[in-house]
């Protein structure tokens, strides 16, 4: 239901009612009122919605489109176990948001109710104490929701009635913490941001040894079954002097890593935070991009040296292998639920601050009515993270590799009412929890792969979070 109204009065006579259907239905209802406001940083808003909702945020940046979105408080989430992720999602995506009473300024894209969260790699690992907060899929719709497209902000507030909910107790509620965020936020504004330069105690690598151990297990099972590749990450823990504040992370990342998206998903007191390059898929009516992203090599020094490892890459017939890999199985997967899709025969080279890629972009039409949810299950992961065969891969992977994914490399972002949104592959990324931050990163193992080549590869991915969490 659309409604093109947004006084305070109103506001109540329409939460009133919705408590009401609630009431009979027993169901609940979500209100959600956008207004236009003036300009704010997303990162201000960030840091201000930190005093009414610490632990209840989220930040999704992406600055080559002038877009971000940043949540803060819960007015309604799902945490799943098992493979149980996706359908939650759907299910709250179809019932709960569809259903929801907007006013205000509605009609642009990523503004009103949405959900946003993540998944777990892999749904039938059992998680570890890391990760236990999160589950196999952790998404909630939030109380504050900020929307900036160039120019242009929007805000969005949500409350989800239920039976025997009282429209007084919502709105005073509202009003304390619209006076908070702003007043916050005008002292944030005033103070420059200050840079934190965290300080290193100790840093844990996975052993060189173990990890060659690993790779030469992978390289043997590839050439000895059916398996053409298998995608292996290490982890690396840091622990720190003081704290770590998600903030101070999402500054470095923002002024560092501008070609990304920048996200952070915060869970009490963990926040899984980082600056990918990779687009698992977006969805806007019928519209979707995808992208193929694999095959991996530094930055040169000189532009000389740049170039010529980009020409490197492009030519390089192991790195053109893995890359394949990930454009035949997108390619499979998108066109039995696209009437359109283009793919070019040849990758490009994506390039980012530490590193180069080869890079395909995916577009397509598809039904209007699909969820993005849908597109995401039926994407995750692609050989980019898992390997090929899927199946083989993920189970192999499951029995072998020494860590717990958790929510790296797996799809993160946010689906709206309309099943629009868009979902990125949550790599370049760490889980930080008071003072220490576990990082993690991957690559691809193909027969032809080289255990130190493969380990240097993994060192070089570290280097966006590894910056970013000493503040530089
Ligand atoms: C697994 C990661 O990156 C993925 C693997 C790549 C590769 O093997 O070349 C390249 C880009 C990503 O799809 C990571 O950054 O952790």
């Amino acid at each position: 239901m659309k409604l093109t109204f947004n006084k305070e009065k109103d506001l109540y006579r329409l939460i009133s009612k919705e408590i009401e259907r609630a009431n009979s239905t027993r169901c609940p209802q979500v209100v959600s009122e956008i207004k236009v406001i003036e300009q704010i940083e997303p990162l201000d808003f960030y840091r201000a919605a930190g005093k009414i909702a610490d632990g209840e945020r989220f930040y999704w940046e992406q600055q080559v489109d002038q877009f971000a979105l940043v949540g803060a408080g819960i007015a309604a989430s799902t945490r799943t176990e098992g493979r149980s992720g996706y359908l939650a999602v759907r299910d709250m995506q179809s019932q709960l948001l569809r259903s929801a009473t907007v006013c205000g300024s509605e009609g642009v894209t990523g503004t009103g109710p949405l959900i946003f969260g993540g998944f777990a790699f892999d749904s039938d690992k059992q998680s570890s104490k890391d990760w236990s907060l999160f589950g196999s899929g952790y998404f909630f719709l939030p109380e504050w929701l900020l929307t900036v497209y160039g120019q242009h902000c929007y805000l969005t507030r949500s409350v989800v009635c239920r039976p025997g909910d009282h429209a007084e107790a919502f709105i005073k509620k509202m009003k304390i913490q619209e006076h908070k965020l702003f007043s916050n936020l005008t002292e944030i504004k005033t103070e420059s941001f200050i840079e934190k330069h965290n300080l290193l105690k100790y840093q844990t690598d996975q052993n060189k040894l173990e990890w060659n151990k690993l790779l030469n297990e992978a390289i043997h099972a590839i050439m000895s079954s059916e398996l053409n590749k298998i995608v292996l990450a290490r982890s690396r823990v840091l622990v720190y002097q003081d704290t770590l504040a998600s903030e101070s992370v999402l500054h470095a990342l923002h002024e560092k890593q501008r070609g990304t998206c920048v996200f952070c998903l915060e869970n009490g007191r963990s926040a899984f935070l980082g600056a990918t390059p990779e687009r698992l898929i977006k969805k806007s009516g019928s519209h979707i991009e995808s992208a193929c992203l694999a095959g991996s090599a530094a930055r040169g020094d000189t532009n000389e040296e740049d170039r010529r490892l980009g020409e490197w890459l492009l030519h390089d017939s192991k790195n053109r292998i893995e890359h394949e890999y990930v454009v035949t199985t997108i390619r499979k997967a998108l066109a039995e639920v696209c009437r359109q899709l283009s793919i070019p025969e040849q990758p490009l080279l994506m390039k980012n601050k530490y590193i180069q890629h080869l890079y395909t972009p995916v577009t397509g039409v598809c039904d209007e009515r699909a969820s993005i949810v849908q597109l995401v299950e039926r994407l995750h992961p692609t050989p980019a993270l898992g390997g090929l065969p899927r199946q083989n891969a993920i189970s192999w992977i499951r029995g072998h590799e020494m860590l717990d994914r958790g929510f790296y490399g797996s799809p993160l972002g946010w689906c709206d009412g309309e099943g629009n949104g868009d979902f990125h592959v949550a790599i370049r990324s760490a889980l930080i929890h008071k003072e220490t931050a576990v990082l993690f990163a991957g690559c691809g193992v193909v027969r032809d792969s080289d255990p130190n080549q493969e380990f240097e590869e993994t060192a070089l991915k570290f280097s966006p979070m590894l910056r970013a969490l000493s503040g530089r």
